[in-house]
């Protein structure tokens, strides 16, 4: 075989594969034609350690990743160090003749092999040695060796390629191990403890653990802030799911043209903007619980591709992937009365029937007052714990006591922030919550106002959006927002305070 056609052949074979013990065995089938060739190995130089690691090898039964490092003596790492010992290649026809060849051929168990030691480089750095072996002393001329040099650029290429690509898959191994880990840390720091479990959501929990090692589609209802999320963490931790992934979205919060993607991804180039492929969460939740917050925001072109995936229980991601089976539970929740979103036409009759067959509701705040005590105690360790408060102030039982005569229209949520902002104000203790108590009841005060003194509607309104806007700090949208206080969209409410000249901002 000429040179030009050997150089070809082998340069294609060597870069035919990403997986570095593949192309090492491709290459080496085709070498053994050309050359005496029983084994080819892969090591790399590490500096640090003066050793060399194996990483791959092949022989006539295949190729295959192995790890095994040798250290060299103090003597050798100086050679290699200096240069001094291997030039291009270096041909080794007596390896019990040569203090490299000893070392290397005694502990691959190559006794009485040659080979040939051929160093690659990118770049001008040192990337590592392949070692041709063949059986017996002298199997190698120095014209065997320029031959192979020939490829040496090739396999520096390759090999370079092919550990990158190995590094590659290892990270990214690694990155969803600690991805699991850490949303099931985020999973027991967030929602470990429901609180109320033995009180006034006694009921609640036991739905949930009459369900929870099942796999039927669970609808959680209550007002905002009642702790639907947490119930829904409550289920799947329950579950036999519960060490694969919790995936929640905010049905509400996703811009309506992202939703088709968002939920269940898409390819490379299926749109503009789509530079790589994308998996949806659906995907991501597949084995775990997809927990679908806020369903009653989804417009009914979504209700319709939600149905199907429901019924399926398969996606296809924008830009038509073929359909992907999915193993996945799914919690639908809802603030809203979904009932009259129905009859109202604006939430599909079939997608309800679907998701309403086993339906949780949460009571509100103010119908479980036996709560507020231990959820106070429970926000005030766990804030503090947040804000680095060592130890946590102590607070008044009569402040506690107050608390338990708000309505609490923001639930559980609000009764957190009031403790937060109290936390912040008083860190040194006692506690009071006077005056965000004060605060939670003025929204419905602005309406008892309005209501017992004849004021004129306009101005009524104008007060009570006021009280709801100072509540949330100015903020609109969200689900801390004044819209979802007053249970209004939040551009309705942004007229309404146009309308009547209420000054945007906190
Ligand atoms: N029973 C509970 N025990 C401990 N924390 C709770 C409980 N209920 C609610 N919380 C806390 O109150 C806050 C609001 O709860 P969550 O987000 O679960 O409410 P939600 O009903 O899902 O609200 P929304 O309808 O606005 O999405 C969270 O910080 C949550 O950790």
């Amino acid at each position: 075989m000429d040179d030009n056609l050997f150089f070809k052949e082998a340069t294609l074979l060597i870069c035919s594969s990403l997986d570095v013990e593949v192309a090492l065995w491709r290459s080496f089938q085709f070498l053994r034609n050309v050359l005496p060739a029983d084994a080819m190995y892969l090591n790399i130089y590490e500096p640090s350690t003066g050793s060399i690691r194996y990483v791959a090898m092949a022989d006539h039964t295949g190729g295959r990743k192995i790890e095994k490092s040798i250290t060299l003596p103090d003597s050798l790492i100086h050679d290699i160090e200096s240069g001094r010992r291997l030039q291009n290649y270096l041909v080794i026809n007596e390896p019990e003749k040569d203090p490299m060849g000893r070392v290397i051929t005694k502990e691959l168990d190559l006794d009485n092999h040659s080979f040939i030691a051929l160093r690659l480089f990118i770049e001008k750095q040192r990337l590592g040695v392949i070692d041709l072996f063949a059986k017996g002393s002298n199997m190698y001329t120095e014209e065997d060796a320029a031959r192979l040099a020939q490829l040496r650029e090739p396999f520096a290429i390759a090999m370079a390629n092919a550990l990158k690509h190995q590094e590659l898959i290892e990270l990214k191994e690694k990155l969803v191990s600690d991805n699991r880990y850490l949303s099931s840390e985020l999973l027991s720091r967030s929602g470990d403890e429901v609180i109320g479990a033995e009180g006034g959501l006694q009921e609640v929990m036991d739905k949930v653990k009459q369900v929870s090692h099942l796999k039927n589609t669970i609808l959680l209802m209550g007002e905002t802030g009642t702790g639907k999320e947490v119930v829904a963490n409550a289920i799947h931790r329950l579950s036999p799911r519960c060490n694969e992934p919790f995936i929640k979205v905010n049905c509400g919060a996703i811009p309506e043209d992202l939703i088709d993607s968002e939920l269940f991804g898409h390819e490379k180039g299926a749109f503009t903007g789509a530079v790589s492929q994308k998996r949806g969460r659906f995907e991501r939740a597949h084995k775990g619980t997809i927990f679908l917050d806020e369903i009653g925001e989804l417009p009914p072109w979504a209700q319709i591709r939600l149905l199907r995936v429901l019924q399926t229980q398969e996606i296809e991601r924008v830009g038509g992937s073929p359909p992907i089976k999915l193993d996945i539970r799914v919690i639908a929740a809802t603030h809203r009365n979904l009932q009259k979103m129905v009859e109202d036409g604006t939430f599909r009759e079939d997608l309800w029937f679907r998701i309403n067959m086993f339906p949780i509701t949460i009571p509100p705040l103010r119908e479980r007052q036996e709560d507020i005590g231990p959820l106070t105690i429970y926000f005030i360790e766990k804030k503090s714990r947040m804000l680095g408060i060592h130890p946590a102030p102590q607070v008044d039982p009569y402040a506690i006591a107050g608390l338990a005569r708000h309505s609490w229209p923001g639930n559980v949520r609000e009764l957190e922030n009031v403790i937060e902002s109290s936390l912040i104000q008083h860190r040194q203790g006692p506690l009071h919550f006077q005056r965000q108590g004060e605060q939670a009841t003025t929204v419905k005060e602005g309406l008892l106002q309005s209501t017992g003194t004849i004021v004129p509607l306009d101005e009524a309104i104008r007060h009570h959006i006021g009280q709801a806007l100072s509540f949330t700090g100015g903020k609109i949208s969200g689900r801390d927002g004044a819209a979802a206080l007053l249970d209004i969209h939040p551009n309705t409410l942004r007229n309404r305070m146009q309308k009547l000249g209420i000054q945007f901002g906190r």
